[in-house]
């Protein structure tokens, strides 16, 4: 297994800095290089005086660094390790050779059934490692989303993640569109902690992913009243298979969503993902 950056102390000293990659809220991102061993990383810079107000925010930088220093997975972004000096907190981070997934939706308005397959493959395969570690990201968008060189997607942002159960005080900020009909429900917050919250989101994606706008997309009052009735419509344009899994997702009540292991195995992940299938399409393709 590629371990290079071998977990010991960093410092600033030790990286090239490169080009500025990005930035946040509470930060920038740069493309870096680690002097000894010329590893290529992205290094994630974030100011300590604006975690400071950012209510909180500073226990989500810890959360995020507690919780992805111990994955590791193909479609989630490592962190190899972190450091800080008086003022700020460097996050050492994989470098996604593609960059932000949702620069490339944009782009391209929208994704090709077999692409938008592959990726919510990937993402469940992602989803099911991190549930079964009892992490729940809490936070899936394309804005949280990054591509590696090979196209591969990768996961990235875990600030919002918790180890469920966990009866952490949230406050939410960003896009309500991606939010499950329970985390916009007053009343108990219980459910805030159930991995399913993650199965929702992934419904939202795969529509965003296939039609090019989230599903609830409206003003911030009517996409709440949007999501607590399931409220959609899906373009008729969009295969029966498609409309099935989002279908199968996008429920009310978590318990009934289409768990991962049947994700994995829905006619529209099959038929897109599994090698033989497009080998087989292939052929049927070209006997016509
Ligand atoms: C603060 C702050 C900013 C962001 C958003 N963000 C993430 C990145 C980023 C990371 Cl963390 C890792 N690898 C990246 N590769 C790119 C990239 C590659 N190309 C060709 N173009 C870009 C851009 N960005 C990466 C940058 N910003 N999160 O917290």
């Amino acid at each position: 297994v590629d371990v290079p950056l071998v977990p010991k102390q960093f410092h600033l000293g030790m990286f090239e800095i490169g080009r500025p990659l990005g930035k946040g809220k509470f930060g920038r991102v740069y493309l870096a290089k680690e002097r000894s061993s010329n590893f290529i990383c992205a290094l994630k810079v974030l100011y300590k005086s604006e975690l400071q107000h950012g209510g909180g925010v500073e226990k989500q930088v810890r959360r995020e660094i507690e919780i992805q220093s111990n994955l590791r997975h193909p479609n989630i972004l490592k962190l190899y390790g972190h450091f800080h000096d008086s003022k700020r907190i460097f996050l050492i981070l994989e470098f996604a050779g593609k960059g932000e997934l949702y620069k490339h939706l944009r782009r391209e308005s929208r994704f090709p059934e077999w692409k938008a397959a592959q990726y919510i493959a990937q993402m469940a395969s992602a989803l099911q490692y991190l549930h079964r570690k009892h992490v729940i990201h809490r936070d899936i968008k394309p804005e949280n989303i990054l591509m590696g060189i090979h196209g591969e997607i990768k996961i990235s942002d875990f600030g919002w993640s918790v180890h469920a159960p966990n009866n952490r005080r949230a406050t939410l900020c960003g896009t309500l569109d991606y939010l499950p009909p329970e985390m916009i429900r007053s009343g108990s917050k219980d459910n805030w902690y159930n991995e399913k919250v993650d199965l929702w989101s992934l419904g939202v994606l795969t529509y965003e992913f296939l039609v090019g706008e989230a599903p609830f997309e409206d003003t911030p009052i009517m996409t709440q009243k949007r999501i607590a009735r399931a409220d959609m419509t899906i373009p008729e344009w969009v295969s029966k298979e498609a409309k099935d899994i989002i279908k199968r997702l996008l429920v009310l009540d978590p318990d009934k969503r289409l768990p991962l292991e049947e994700v994995l195995q829905h006619p529209w992940i099959i038929k897109h993902c599994v090698k033989g299938e497009r080998a087989a399409n292939r052929e049927k393709a070209l006997s016509k």
